[in-house]
């Protein structure tokens, strides 16, 4: 659709281009936290993935970095058990969490690390936002509302992020998008518009690396 302030899309094309460079920057893993003391300096401006366990989380940092195996997915819900942080370029830490919610693992392992994610969330002063995925065959589940009430409460900046669009037809996308965004509307601050990806189709990728550009850049 064309923006009426932007008709040639040359801000459009600009924001693409940033976004190219910056995911075309290395990107390197620099840390694992099991426990809060684990965490690295804030010295980055952060974004991070959050979501149920098995949600897309890890692939669409792989997605985004154009790398398979940067961080490790999996078919059983549960995969990632510490908060990874990758950093690109320099300029940004992708930041990938353990799962909210269901995961094959001990109701003791769910809890220690729904207890890290959450206090990370909220207590992360260089949490720039947090990009809460949702997948689009399931939409908001209780678990995903906690996240939200959460983050408002917090007043972090999160932005709905959905997720295997390949395995939904168009139109059931797009009936859940406008569903979100009523809910959202309804919630104390503003949200940024809900994005479509697939990981696995290339989906939403490049719009996603221009929005996490534009976030990089606002720094100061
Ligand atoms: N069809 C399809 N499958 C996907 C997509 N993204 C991820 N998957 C699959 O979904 C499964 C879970 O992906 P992960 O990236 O490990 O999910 P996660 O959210 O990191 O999971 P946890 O670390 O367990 O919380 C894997 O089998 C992926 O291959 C996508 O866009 N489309
Ligand atoms: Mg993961």
């Amino acid at each position: 659709m064309t923006d009426p302030t932007d008709p040639a899309g040359e801000n459009e094309a600009k924001r693409l281009e940033a976004g190219r460079l910056l995911f075309a920057k290395e990107c390197q893993f620099v840390a694992g936290a099991a426990t809060e003391d684990m965490l690295p300096e804030l010295d980055l401006t952060e974004v991070a993935f959050a979501g149920r366990s098995n949600v897309g989380k890890s692939s669409l940092v792989n997605a985004l970095t154009n790398r398979n195996t940067l961080a490790r997915t999996s078919n059983t819900p549960g995969r990632t058990q510490q908060i990874n942080f990758f950093n690109l370029g320099d300029q940004l830490h992708l930041v990938d969490l353990p799962g909210h919610g269901y995961a094959k693992a001990s109701k003791q392992k769910i809890g220690i690390w729904t207890e890290l994610v959450n206090n990370y969330l909220r207590g992360r002063s260089t949490l720039r936002r947090v990009l809460l995925l949702i997948d689009a065959r399931h939409g908001l589940k209780v678990t995903d509302r906690e996240v939200m009430d959460m983050l408002d409460v917090a007043a972090v900046s999160y932005q709905i992020i959905l997720t295997k669009v390949d395995k939904s037809n168009q139109s059931d996308v797009k009936s859940l998008t406008q569903k979100i965004e009523a809910e959202l509307a309804k919630r104390p601050a503003a949200h940024p518009e809900t994005m479509l990806t697939s990981s696995v189709k290339g989906i939403g990728i490049e719009a996603l690396r221009a929005e996490l550009a534009s976030l990089a850049e606002e720094v100061g």
